[in-house]
């Protein structure tokens, strides 16, 4: 007979969003179960975010020699050590790890269960000997990387971001399929690393992204060596004796066949929905994942789902904040919803790329003429130019009135500069408060007020500001 439990929330899943949720009730007091058949902390701290960015770490490291050369610093004899490189990568997961853990949890009153759950009627869900009938239940299944159709997949042996963090040799040629964030800062990792890389994006690398800022970033990567083949579609790959044979087919029709020891898949995402008895409780869901309202509820009111299964951005810190969101809607009955257009996201190449509000493209559609872009170049920045990082621009797309409505970075500290872009966006700031706050001298943080400053450069020759200065001189 399985056990009946009865909790206020059923969490499913214990990646960022369903960490998140479990935490936050708990510290309500709210009784929750939190159902994991994997690894606690998902994706995020296991084969995601985490991994990628510790790899990405040891990376500028070792390809920190062309730099220091610039400061007329020479270390002889580097040697790169691959598998401490991933020891680096094992010590921040295993530091992290006591923060996502079933102690931790359970320590925080949550009834943590390392099962597989599904659900068998709209309100019913089981999970080994359990069956657990909650008053609101809160998909989090995530997503796993999306394996495209192509012929002879199945026959060989590929990386994905699960496996790829548990290479102890730096491969010899390392063949990527996609060039999206996932396949770029991977390459860029490996590139650096040791690797020879080779990148096949079917259509363009970084898509989502501005561009020109995009452009940027590609061709940094092109001058380390990595190759990146856009427009170009992977056909098919076949085992050969030294490892994987790569078809593509190029823009110009020609067929490119690249050997290569190793390849990784990183063509974008799947959500994790099979075997969850979505069918059985009512809960639509397509393609691209679980369909929620902007409260984040499914078809069925009492389940919502959030994080990368809701097929919305998919980010640990989206996660988090419909993490949050449902805790309003479910433990205080407030009404909430989801604005993705506050997003921001940084893809964590050197040099980096952040995005948060409007595009540029967007705006240009929405408000026409009245939708401004005003740019300032890492180059003229004096702190970029001391650190020898002056390849990077900042872009901010101001709207009627001077309002900000996005803003896309390419270079040195991109992320942290979009950090504070973000919170002017979301509390609706305008080029007037970005140009008049005093920021320390010599700080990157210095490129968004001379963005700002220059959507007042026409002011010093508009007729009445000088008829104004005129007459206020003729009082002394
Ligand atoms: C290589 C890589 C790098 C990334 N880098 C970044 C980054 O730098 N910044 C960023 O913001 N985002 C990044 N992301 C995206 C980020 O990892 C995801 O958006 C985030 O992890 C999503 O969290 P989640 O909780 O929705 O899903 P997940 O973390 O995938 O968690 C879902 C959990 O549900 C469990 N589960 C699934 N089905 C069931 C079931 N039936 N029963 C019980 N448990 C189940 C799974 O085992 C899993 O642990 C990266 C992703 C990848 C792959
Ligand atoms: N820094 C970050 O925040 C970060 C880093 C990594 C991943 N992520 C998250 O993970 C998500 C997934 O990343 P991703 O890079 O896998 O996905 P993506 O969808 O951004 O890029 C996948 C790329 O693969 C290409 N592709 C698909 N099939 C192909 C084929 N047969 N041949 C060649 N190219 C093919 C697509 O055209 C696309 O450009 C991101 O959208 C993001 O939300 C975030």
């Amino acid at each position: 007979m399985a056990s009946l439990l009865t909790p206020d929330i059923c969490v499913i899943g214990a990646g960022s969003a369903g960490l998140s949720v479990a935490a936050a009730a708990a510290a309500f007091g709210v009784d929750v179960v939190l159902i994991e058949k994997g690894l606690m902390g998902g994706d995020c701290l296991n084969y995601g975010c985490v991994p990628s960015k510790a790899l990405l770490a040891a990376a500028r490291a070792a390809s920190a020699e062309a730099k220091n050369s610039k400061f007329g610093i020479s270390a002889k004899g580097r040697t790169i050590d691959f598998a401490r490189a991933n020891d680096h990568v094992r010590q921040v997961i295993a530091a992290i790890e006591p923060h996502d853990s079933q102690e931790r949890f359970e320590g925080l009153g949550v009834t943590v269960l390392r099962e597989t759950a599904a659900f068998t009627a709209p309100g019913v869900l089981i999970a080994a000997d359990y069956e657990i009938r909650a008053r609101r239940f809160v998909i989090a299944t995530g997503s796993s990387a999306m394996v495209p159709p192509i012929p002879g997949l199945d026959e060989v042996s590929f990386l994905t971001n699960e496996t790829l963090f548990g290479l102890r040799e730096v491969p010899e040629h390392l063949a990527i399929v996609g060039g999206g964030p996932i396949g770029l800062e991977m390459a860029q990792a490996h590139c650096r690393l040791g690797a020879r890389v080779t990148v096949f994006e079917a259509q363009k690398a970084l898509a989502k992204d501005d561009p020109e800022l995009a452009a940027i970033v590609l061709e940094a990567l092109r001058s380390e060596g990595v190759e990146i083949l856009e427009g170009t579609g992977v056909e098919k790959v076949a085992k050969t004796d030294g490892g994987i044979l790569v078809t593509a087919k190029a823009k110009d029709g020609k067929t490119l066949e690249v050997p290569a020891s190793h390849l990784l898949v990183a063509a974008g995402r799947a959500p994790n929905v099979t075997g969850l008895g979505l069918e059985a409780a009512g809960v639509a869901f397509d393609r691209k994942g679980i369909r929620v309202d902007k409260g984040l509820r499914t078809s069925n009111r009492k389940i919502y789902a959030i994080g990368d299964v809701a097929g919305g951005l998919q980010f640990t810190h989206v996660a988090g904040h419909q993490a949050g969101l449902v805790i309003r809607s479910i433990v205080f009955r407030l009404p909430v919803a989801m604005n993705e257009d506050l997003v921001p996201w940084v893809t964590y190449t050197s040099p980096e790329l952040g995005h948060v509000g409007l595009s540029q493209a967007a705006a240009r559609e929405k408000y026409g003429k009245k939708a401004r872009v005003l740019a300032a170049d890492y180059s003229g920045n004096d702190r970029a130019r001391t650190e020898g990082e002056t390849t990077g621009r900042l872009k901010l797309i101001a709207g009627p009135g001077g309002r900000l409505l996005g803003a896309d970075i390419v270079g040195a500290q991109a992320g942290e500069i979009v950090n504070l872009l973000s919170l002017a966006l979301s509390k609706k700031m305008t080029m007037k408060d970005l140009a008049g706050f005093v920021a320390p001298y010599p700080t990157l943080g210095e490129l968004v007020r001379r963005a700002a400053i220059s959507y007042y450069a026409e002011t010093p020759k508009n007729v009445w500001v000088r008829r104004a200065i005129a007459l206020l001189r003729k009082f002394g």
